[in-house]
């Protein structure tokens, strides 16, 4: 699958679960999705290996014990057969057998138990060594991830589902811990075992070990087609948990339960949850079943080889025993037997492990193609901080901006074409206009949160291309349109924006935005726990809140996005006057529908579809008897 700069074509439209759309009809984008193998990562294995660097040191630690654990392993059959042979049933010499060699006998049963506890001791040694790298590794690679996303740009957040990020973050990366801790492990110290264990077997006799493993390669190369099955599998089944974890987070929110509710929506709900569920459960048992049958084929094949190792041990025997090779005894048999069946489990434990790797390289292929993701809006390599810009702080002009959101359509109009202004610092410039207009979007472009598609932001007489993201958001206060608070007390909502703030600072934003007396009101004070995005608060407490919240970090510009909106006529107008001092000495962009709010703004810009169509004074604008004047002559009827 390719990948387009900011994002892949499922991120963009979702996930592309399988699955239904919230109309219960099927997405033809899904079920085209639900066909798809995982995306394509070149030198995917690479990548994987280059997370185990940083613990090199214990991966070499962990192999120095898997070995001597492994070589433990196969010391113990190989007394067996000194134990059968020289001490249980000692030859006397002249054919006949001698009674037992009983203090060759206790030496060879000590060292033998010796053996056991050494390799008890090596292994939990190991698994504490093993465990810590690959959930270290583990730990590093959701971090990273965690990190990145939040590199990326709102307009990812817009188009792609909550649930789908978050699934990759808990599902796919917690679907290849396993791996990554036991991986490591369970191939050096299997193939050790198997290859110390061949090499016994060797020892012993050749040809019944030929006859051992004639049948490997073709076990190899089923093994291989197993594991392709369980990688398409794989990666349908992680799309099918990302969906449902999209279900839960959108249904099972503070938003997405009401509006269930309101619209009588619980059995369509539960369905949908259901319909997916049944696919997860197809797929998980699909998952668990392929194989199956090629690990029975193993068991057999591998159960068999002793029996025809009795066979073939008689017919060499009845020729004479010594044709081509060594005596056939025995112990030697007995020996052989013991570690061609200790053979068994390291073995299979290697080919589940080969089908584990290769299964998880289509979760490893998701998380990485997320951390391949490019932001799109990103610092260049020379850029500089804005507060060491020429131009004054809190001088913001557009020049020439025009925008397109990124999924919008081709054909449609550009969504601001031509916007040029300029804001001195300490000016207050409002925007008003229609809905959908473009308003919203000038005050985000001034932040760096979109990137213009042409002409440019210029900040502190820079474009804000040539500063650092951090330095441009740190001179910037934002009141969106929609408050969001996290659950948590208001007091830990308001230090968001001050972590070193004090209780008087809380206080004196708090006076400012009005809230003070009503946070003072409530049982617990500023220590008011605000529930899932602050819906324990009235619509205006939370945008009171917001708004002292922004006081509190203080910046030189303040982007206010109809911030007024949710207050009553009083609160209005006592927000209105903490504004109004809160944007003395601060350049003020000031989204509005209520005109009332802006008439002493410096300049007030009219939008409509993307374009400023007049800017001007209260007065001038008045004065000039057009668009605006229509839109006060409607909000006074
Ligand atoms: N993330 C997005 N992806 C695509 N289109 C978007 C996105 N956000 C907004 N738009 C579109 O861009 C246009 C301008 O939106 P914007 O929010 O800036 O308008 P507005 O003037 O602030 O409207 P309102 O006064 O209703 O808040 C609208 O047509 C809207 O549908």
């Amino acid at each position: 699958m390719s990948h387009p700069p900011t994002g892949s074509r499922r991120a963009a439209t979702g996930g592309g679960m399988p699955g239904r759309g919230l109309t219960g009809r099927a997405d033809p984008d899904v079920l085209r999705a639900e066909n798809a193998a995982a995306p394509h990562v070149p030198d995917l294995w690479k990548r994987v290996g280059a997370m185990f660097i940083p613990y090199r040191k214990h991966i070499a630690l962990t192999v120095v014990l898997v070995l001597a654990t492994s070589a433990a392993s196969v010391v113990p059959p190989l007394l067996v057969q000194r134990i059968f042979d020289g001490a249980l049933f000692p030859t006397d010499g002249a054919g006949g057998t001698a009674p037992p060699h009983l203090s060759l006998l206790t030496g060879l049963v000590s060292l033998m138990i010796g053996i056991f506890v050494a390799s008890a001791g090596l292994s939990v040694w190991q698994t504490w060594v093993t465990s810590n790298v690959g959930n270290r590794v583990t730990g590093d690679l959701r971090v990273t991830l965690f990190d990145k996303l939040q590199r990326m740009e709102l307009a990812f957040f817009t188009r792609t589902k909550t649930g789908v990020i978050q699934s990759r973050l808990q599902n796919d990366v917690g679907g290849v811990a396993g791996v990554l801790t036991t991986f490591v492990s369970s191939i050096v110290g299997n193939t050790a075992t198997v290859i110390a264990s061949l090499v016994a077997m060797i020892v012993l006799d050749w040809r019944l070990t030929l006859l051992a493993v004639v049948l490997m390669p073709a076990l190899v190369v089923a093994q291989r087609r197993v594991g392709l099955v369980r990688q398409r599998i794989a990666a349908k089944t992680q799309e099918s948990l990302s969906e449902m974890t999209s279900i839960t987070q959108e249904t099972l929110s503070v938003s997405g339960i009401l509006l269930s509710k309101v619209y009588n929506r619980r059995g369509f709900e539960s369905e949908r949850y259901a319909g997916e569920n049944r696919t997860l459960i197809r797929l998980q048992i699909q998952l668990a079943m392929s194989g199956q049958w090629f690990f029975g084929m193993v068991t057999v094949i591998m159960s068999s080889v002793p029996a025809i190792i009795y066979l073939a041990s008689g017919l060499l025997l009845a020729r004479g025993g010594e044709a081509g090779g060594g005596v056939i005894t025995a112990g030697t048999i007995v020996a052989f037997t013991t570690i061609q069946a200790r053979l068994l489990f390291p073995l299979m434990s290697l080919m589940r492990v080969a089908l584990e790797v290769q299964t998880s390289r289509a979760l490893f292929a998701r998380i990485f193609e997320y951390l391949d993701l490019t932001p799109a809006i990103s610092d260049a390599p020379d850029a500089r901080d804005a507060s060491d810009a020429p131009g004054p702080v809190g001088a913001i002009e557009f020049r020439d901006v025009t925008f397109r959101y990124p999924d919008a359509s081709e054909d449609a109009r550009a969504t601001l074409d031509g916007i040029s202004f300029a804001a001195k610092p300490g000016e207050t410039h409002a925007f008003v206009g229609p809905s959908g207009a473009g308003k919203t979007t000038i005050v985000y472009l001034a932040a760096r949160l979109h990137e213009a598609s042409g002409g440019s932001v210029v900040f502190a007489g820079t474009d804000v291309r040539e500063l650092t993201q951090d330095s441009v958001v740190e001179q910037v206060g934002v009141v969106t349109q929609e408050t969001y608070l996290f659950h948590a007390t208001i007091a830990e909502n308001l230090r968001y924006a001050r972590p070193d703030a004090t209780d008087e600072d809380l206080v004196a934003a708090c006076r400012a935005a009005n809230i003070h007396d009503t946070i003072e009101s409530f049982e617990h004070g500023y220590d008011t726990a605000v529930g899932e995005r602050g819906y324990r608060l009235s619509g205006g407490e939370k945008q009171r809140i917001a708004i002292a919240r922004v006081l509190l970090k203080d910046p030189p510009i303040l982007l206010l996005d109809e911030a007024t909106s949710a207050l009553d006529t009083l609160s209005e107008r006592v927000v209105q006057e903490a504004l109004d001092n809160a944007s003395r000495g601060r350049t003020t962009l000031v989204v509005a529908h209520r005109l009332s709010t802006v008439v002493d703004a410096d300049v007030i810009h009219v939008v409509a579809a993307g374009r400023i169509v007049e800017s001007g004074t209260h007065a001038e604008l008045m004065a000039l008897a057009g668009r605006y004047a229509e839109l006060a002559a409607g909000q006074a009827r």
